[in-house]
């Protein structure tokens, strides 16, 4: 039974999926102190949170069974992703399901501050009839300048072009192609600055982003421009706006978030007449809780149970069309390095994994995650395929790939070669369609075996009767034969046994095996 913490205000609709799950059991629990969490989270495999609960190093440190830290919206800062790659921890977000309720906060936001709407509701519930002191401004003929131009940023400049805007964006991935297809010119941040009668950010906060706009932009600003963040704090330099309130430049601001959250009480945002503030509400729709917590509990699921995921922050991410065509090779590639991790002795110096035939023009990178966990796993505890590259870089397994579009017999073929200080072992696998998984070569025998339950490895000498010698010490000790496999380099030299049992062979057997005179190893190997 898997158990889930859920931390912060999470829809319980959206959790109903978690709460549904027979194999899954789900705790509640509201406003824990680090301390707090840290003497309870051992018990758990996964922890959902939005973004009010930090997801420390010290909190993952203690969470020895934590599987999944699910983030319940996009922004990922409250989570310590170095410390989770780490351990293991997969990350995953939910990047669509607040996209539209931010956008339309933006929007609000923007048209709040064109017409001093909080302003003019606080004078009239106050008693005043106050019809001269809130003259607005249009948004149509105006110019928007949009930093960030992904999922809210594209979604606020379509709604400002119907609103009859023109926009400029800035965003290091917009293509002049995608720009010409929304609507909207390219700027720079200083153009933008520069032209803008708006200026709405919606990037992630980077080093990059952080006081992307500051003085100098402010600077370069038209008198009257208004500025929106309902993105993250700390993108605009906040005293350098407050700044630019004092000399007459931005005529008004409307700010969800701030560099320090909640605001000091003397934040000079708070008792601005020109600056509208609200508590990082962006994401707080009905519809937008139910969608991410509906999002992060399905991936909740996924990982928990092994089973393929999107969505991994602390992981490149993988386009569908990627994913279709690795996919099927994923169990493949775990089982080609368990196996191979299994055969060797000593310390991993390095592992080669070539693909051929299908495989050569398809992003690998994935599928190489499943094959390094595979190889680690027999050495580390705790390998997955969030940290198997981290884990063998720290441990100076170099990891090489190789691709060749020629493969003579199969369609395609991944092989996997190992290389200790003394030895190197090579496996290669196939996917053969109606037959699914097999294992076609170990070293330089040619195998057909399929990869399931119990396998002996044999090396021996070719000599007449070993063959019968193996079966008779298996079955005299009730280990029962399913499969065989016999490949040899030539008449009377060295040779591989790969038989599948019914059952584990049991240790002191193996020890009679190696007995044999003719045999060299014998060693079973679980994958
Ligand atoms: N207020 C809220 O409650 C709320 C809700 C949801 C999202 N957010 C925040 O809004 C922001 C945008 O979210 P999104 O879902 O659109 O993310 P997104 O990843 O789809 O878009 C971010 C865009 O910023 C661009 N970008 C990155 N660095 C840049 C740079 N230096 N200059 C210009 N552009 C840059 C990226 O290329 C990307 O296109 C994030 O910071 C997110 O955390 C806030
Ligand atoms: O959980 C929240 O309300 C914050 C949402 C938002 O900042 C995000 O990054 O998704």
């Amino acid at each position: 039974m898997y158990k889930v913490l859920v931390m912060d205000g999470i829809s319980d609709l959206g959790i109903q999926l978690l709460n549904d799950a027979a194999d899954v059991t789900v705790e509640k629990k509201i406003g824990l102190s680090e301390d707090e969490l840290i003497a309870i989270i051992a018990d758990y495999d996964a922890l959902l949170v939005r973004s009010q609960t930090k997801v420390t190093e010290k909190i993952m440190t203690a969470a020895s069974k934590l599987k999944v830290v699910g983030r319940a919206g996009v922004g990922v800062d409250n989570i310590d992703l170095e410390a989770a790659t780490k351990r293991g921890i997969v990350v995953i977000n939910a990047p669509d399901g607040n996209t539209i309720a931010t956008c339309e906060l933006t929007f609000a936001m923007m048209m709040s501050v064109a017409r001093s709407i909080p302003q003019a509701y606080k004078k009239t519930v106050g008693g005043e009839w106050d019809r001269k002191t809130f003259v607005g401004v249009e948004l149509r003929n105006k110019t928007l300048g949009i930093l960030g131009m992904g999922r809210i940023g594209s979604e606020v400049a379509k709604r400002a072009k119907v609103f009859g805007m023109n926009v400029i964006g800035y965003d290091p991935f917009l293509t002049e192609d995608r720009a010409e297809k929304i609507g909207v010119k390219l700027g720079t941040v200083n153009e933008i600055a520069a032209q803008a009668d708006f200026i709405t950010v919606h990037t992630p906060l980077t080093n990059e982003t952080r006081h992307i706009i500051a003085r100098p932009q402010f600077e370069l600003m038209k008198k009257g421009v208004r500025i929106i963040n309902c993105a993250r704090g700390g993108i605009i330099d906040e005293m350098a706006l407050v700044e630019a309130i004092e000399s007459g430049i931005v005529a008004g601001a409307a700010f969800d978030v701030f560099e320090e959250e909640p605001p000091r009480a003397e934040h000079p945002f708070l008792n601005n007449p020109k600056i509208i503030v609200t508590p990082h509400l962006g994401a707080s729709t009905v519809e937008a809780q139910e969608n991410v917590a509906i999002d992060v509990s399905e991936e909740v699921l996924h990982i928990l149970r092994d089973e393929p995921f999107k969505n991994a922050v602390n992981m490149p991410p993988v386009p569908a069309v990627v994913m279709n065509k690795l996919q099927p090779y994923f169990n493949l590639g775990e089982k080609l390095g368990q196996f191979i991790g299994q055969t060797t002795e000593g310390a991993v110096q390095e592992i080669i994994i070539s693909y051929s035939g299908d495989l050569v023009d398809v992003d690998v990178n994935p599928l190489n995650r499943y094959i390094v966990k595979g190889v680690l796993a027999n050495q580390l505890e705790g390998v997955n395929i969030v940290n198997a590259m981290h884990l063998a870089k720290t441990r100076d397994v170099n990891v090489v790939i190789q691709k060749s579009t020629t493969s003579k017999t199969f369609t395609n073929l991944v092989s996997v070669t190992l290389k200790t200080k003394n030895e190197e072992r090579l496996v290669a696998g196939t996917l053969l369609a109606g037959y699914g998984e097999r294992i076609v070569q170990i070293d330089q025998y040619p195998v057909d075996i399929a990869p399931h339950g119990n396998l002996l490895l044999i090396s021996h000498n070719d000599k007449p009767g070993i063959i019968g010698k193996v079966g008779t010490l298996l079955g005299s000790n009730d280990v029962n034969i399913a499969t065989m496999q016999v490949g040899r380099k030539g008449v009377g030299g060295s040779a591989i046994m790969v038989l599948t049992t019914d059952k584990s062979t049991p240790k002191e057997v193996l020890q009679q095996l190696v007995e044999l005179p003719e045999l060299i190893n014998a060693k079973e190997l679980s994958i």
